[in-house]
Parts: C-alpha cells; structure tokens; sequence
C-alpha cells in the first residue's frame, strides 16, 4: 500500500516510521527545507517537554532511547516568587519526571530515523496546496513547479493551519472549531553562568506566576534556559521601549533580570516574535481513506505540555487499530476517526486549565492542601486514587477517562472535607456549649 504523509514535523516523521515498520511504502512531503541541513530553524518553541504517552509511542518503533537519554528530567515546578523565594512541587512521586527535550534534535533523528528505512521517501520543499480527498490526490508546489501525488492512504501531519483538514472539511463534513485565546508568547534565553553552568537548578520546570500571566523556563543540554513569557496581548502592545520592558521585569520577574542579562532581555524581547495560541478540535478526525494526526487533528494551548505527545499518542493508537481491525485500513481509519476524538478534545481542555493551575492556582494554600491530599491518597490506594496530573502526564489512559475519574475522585474528596469540616465544626459548637453549661 502507498502512504502519503503530508508534514515532517515530529508527528509525521514518527508516524513514516510507524507505516513503514508495518510494510507500506511511504512519502513523506514536508513543505520546508531538509532542517537536518539548515543552520538555523524557526520552529514552535527551543524545547518540549517529553512524558510518558510521548516516550511509549517512540519506544514502540524502538526510536526512544536515544531521545530520552538527551532530555534533561524535571521532577517538579520550581515556583519564583515577587521577592526571589523558590519552592518545589513534584510533580509525581519519587523518580517520576517529566523531560525536556530540543525540538530541532528530536525531528532531526526522527527524519533520520525515517530516512533509514528502505521503504521510507522523503520530499521537502513540496508544500500541500489542495487535497482532493474524494480521489486521494495532493497537489504540491515546489521549486519546480506544481506536483500531484496520489495514494492509498493519506495521513496529515501538517500541523495547526493543516491544509489536508481543508480538504476533509470540504468533501466529508468534517466539523471544526479554532479558538484563538487572548495571551500570547514570547521567548528568551537564560545563558550559562561565568562558570559554563546552569545559573538556576537544572532538573525543574521554573515557573513566575503573577495571577493573570506568567514565564516559565525549561533547561537545555547546553547550560541555557528557554525562558516563555506567556501574557495577554493587550499587556505585550503596551510593552513599546526598552524601558517598557525593563520596567515590566523590575516589577514582575527582579531575579530573573541578572539571570538574562538587561541588555540581551531587551535585544531578545524586541528582536523574537510574539508567538499566537489556540485550540483546535475537529470531528470527525478522518474520512474514506485520510486521517489527521498530531496539531492537524488538535491543536492545544501548550500548558499541560502535551500536545506532541498526544501527537505522538495518535501514531501508537492507529497502529494499535491497524493491529486491531488485522490490517483492514477501511475499518481502523473509521474507528481512529471516531474514538480519538473524545481523547483529543478532553486534552485541549485540560491544557487551558492548566495555564489556570500554573499562572494562579499554584500560588493558593487551598490548591496546596489538596495537592497535599492528593498525594497521601495516592500513596494509600496508588491504583484507586491516581492525581489527575499524574494521570495526564505518567499514565496512558485515555484522556477522556482522565477527566471522569478526576472529576468523581474530586467529587469524593470535596465531600469527605465538607462531612469532616462539619464534623469538626459541629464538634466544637458541642464542646462550646457543654464548657458554657457548666
Ligand atoms: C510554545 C509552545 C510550547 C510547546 N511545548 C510543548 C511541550 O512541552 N510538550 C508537548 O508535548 N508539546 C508542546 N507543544 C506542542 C507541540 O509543539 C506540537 O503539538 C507539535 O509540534 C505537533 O507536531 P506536528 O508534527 O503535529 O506539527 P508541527 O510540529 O507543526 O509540524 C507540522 C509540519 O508540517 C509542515 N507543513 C505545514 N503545512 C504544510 C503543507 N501545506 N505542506 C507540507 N508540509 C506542511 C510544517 O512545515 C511542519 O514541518 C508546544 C507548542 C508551543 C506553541
Ligand atoms: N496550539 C497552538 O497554540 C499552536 C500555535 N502555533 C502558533 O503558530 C505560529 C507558528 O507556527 P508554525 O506552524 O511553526 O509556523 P508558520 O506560521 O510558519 O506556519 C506553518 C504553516 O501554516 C501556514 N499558516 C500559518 N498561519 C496560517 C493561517 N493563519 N492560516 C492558514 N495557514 C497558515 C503557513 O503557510 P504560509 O507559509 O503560506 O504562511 C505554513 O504552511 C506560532 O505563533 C505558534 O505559536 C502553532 C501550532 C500550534
Ligand atoms: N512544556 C510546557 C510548555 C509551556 C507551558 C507549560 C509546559 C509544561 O510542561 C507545564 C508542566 N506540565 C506543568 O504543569 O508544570
């Protein structure tokens, strides 16, 4: 069978790889340059945080082990506080981390990966102009001019503004919402230290909440932090001098001002673009013989740092079906098409409350508490009680059973609080009194 995969970003590279192991002839056709030959490339974000889902589809195609030896582990949040303080939060238990990854490292060895498989072609400058998926026929522009290509099977890996879900929404009644959410982002660098070492504790995840924004920094195995501020709009408009800029830092983010540098925050704040967030769900997500995978299918807010590993998480589900349905495409392409989307659409929820959980909620001692609660339950009954963000970030159940069972187990706790806070305060009035009657 001929399988096109349209986009060789990190899901359609994985996903080459995955169709090729099962036998078929594969083309992938990326509308960029070959990255692998590229000095510099303008990508998404610098790093990605890799975690459980992510790391079993690689290990599946036996391409994970060297990716997870480069990341660095985070085994929880460190949150900055307005006067300098840092205090950890774990993010599992003991030994459970999540890591981060260079993005441009891991979609250069998963071409290569591709590309080492006799049966894998790779096309890059063939940018997907029209996607007939009534006929299966792809129309790409190229350098050379225009190209059509035609296959069994097409899979769109082609990311946010996918040009092949513009094809399944005009011929097979694709449903499809994009939602743009007010903030946006913008990246910078903490350098090394005059040591060549990490200027803060490499293996967290730092955060500055400040309520309605935040900035956030993921290590990198060359001594630097990405750093990501993440802010309405409105606020990044306002920011229009360096004094603007070095005003909002003073104010908002003081340690994280040596750390950078004044005079490379503003050179990197004004010179690196404001990157757009949003979500998009579809449903179905595939029809006759085409399937969305990876941000074609969903795109999500990326707080919950998520997105490329349910990206990756759709590759291991379709060839679980493929396995499934004993290779008959029709049948796994319908069932993908239909059960993925519940997954999908309860992680792009998720991910917009977690930008809640990370800019506010970590800031409130009720939000402590309960995390506190969490884990003893957990460490009680580690198969009935499992934390909801360890379910999202070290489990593979789907997400959309994810997010029943933590609202039930919510539902437990919030009750057994109230009966005990009750319980607790009925105690009281029955000591008072009886002290009083005496
Ligand atoms: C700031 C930020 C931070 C993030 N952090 C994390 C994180 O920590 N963890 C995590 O799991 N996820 C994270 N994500 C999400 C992650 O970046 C995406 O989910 C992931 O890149 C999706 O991979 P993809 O291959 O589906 O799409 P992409 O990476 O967008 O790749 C799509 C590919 O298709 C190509 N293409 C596009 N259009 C065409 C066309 N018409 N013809 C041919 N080729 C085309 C593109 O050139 C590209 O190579 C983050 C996202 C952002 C924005
Ligand atoms: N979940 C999320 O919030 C996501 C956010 N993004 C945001 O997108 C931006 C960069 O993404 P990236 O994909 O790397 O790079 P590009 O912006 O270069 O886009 C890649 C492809 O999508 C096309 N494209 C871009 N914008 C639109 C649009 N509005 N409508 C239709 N097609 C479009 C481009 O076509 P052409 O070259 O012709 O312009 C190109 O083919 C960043 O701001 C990033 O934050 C991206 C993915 C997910
Ligand atoms: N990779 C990211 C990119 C942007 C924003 C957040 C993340 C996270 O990974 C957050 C982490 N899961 C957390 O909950 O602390």
């Amino acid at each position: 069978m001929k399988v096109i995969v349209v986009g060789g970003g990190l899901v359609g590279a994985l996903e080459a790889v995955y169709m090729a192991r099962r036998g078929h002839e594969v083309h992938v056709y990326e509308g960029r340059t070959d990255i692998r030959k590229e000095p510099r490339y303008s990508g998404l974000s610098i790093n990605l945080a890799l975690s459980v889902r992510g790391i079993a589809a690689l290990r599946e195609v036996g391409v994970e082990a060297e990716i997870v030896n480069a990341g660095i582990p985070m085994h929880a949040r460190m949150i900055h506080s307005h006067d300098g303080q840092q205090s950890s939060q774990p993010y599992g238990t003991q030994g459970q981390a999540i890591r981060s990854i260079d993005r441009r490292n891991l979609n250069e060895h998963l071409l290569s990966a591709a590309e080492g498989l006799p049966n894998v072609h790779l096309h890059f400058e063939h940018k997907l102009q029209r996607a007939d998926t009534k006929s299966n026929t792809l129309v790409f522009k190229t350098p050379k001019g225009e190209v059509k290509a035609t296959g069994d099977l097409i899979i769109g890996c082609d990311g946010a503004h996918s040009q092949v879900r513009r094809g399944l929404m005009r011929s097979d009644r694709v449903n499809y919402q994009q939602r743009y959410i007010p903030h946006g982002y913008k990246e910078l660098t903490i350098p090394p230290g005059p040591d060549g070492d990490f200027q803060i504790k490499a293996n967290f995840l730092h955060i500055w909440p400040r309520s309605t924004f935040m900035m956030i920094a993921l290590p990198n195995q060359d001594k630097t932090f990405t750093a990501t501020l993440f802010m309405p709009f409105d606020k990044f408009d306002s920011i229009k001098t360096a004094e603007d800029v070095l005003e909002l830092f003073e104010a908002e983010f003081p340690d994280s001002i040596p750390l950078i540098g004044r005079e490379r925050l503003v050179k990197d704040y004004f010179e690196n673009p404001t990157g757009t967030l949003m979500t998009v769900k579809c449903d179905p997500v595939g029809a006759r013989r085409t399937i969305l995978m990876g941000d074609a299918a969903h795109a999500v807010v990326p707080f919950y740092g998520q997105g490329m590993n349910a990206g990756f998480e759709d590759c291991l589900v379709f060839n679980n079906l493929l396995e499934k349905h004993a290779n008959d495409i029709d049948a796994a392409v319908a069932d993908y098409s239909r059960s993925r989307v519940a997954d999908v659409h309860a992680i792009a929820d998720l991910a917009l409350y977690n930008y809640v959980e990370m800019r506010d909620l970590v800031n409130s001692r009720w939000f402590l508490f309960r995390k506190k609660v969490d884990n003893f339950l957990h460490a009680l009954m580690p198969n009935t009680f499992i934390p909801l963000y360890t379910m999202v970030t070290f489990s593979q159940i789907p997400y959309a059973t994810v997010v029943a069972r933590s609202k039930q187990q919510a539902h437990t706790i919030d009750t057994a609080l109230t009966a005990l806070a009750a319980t607790a305060v009925g105690g009281a009035a029955l000591a008072a009194w009886r002290y009083w009657r005496l």
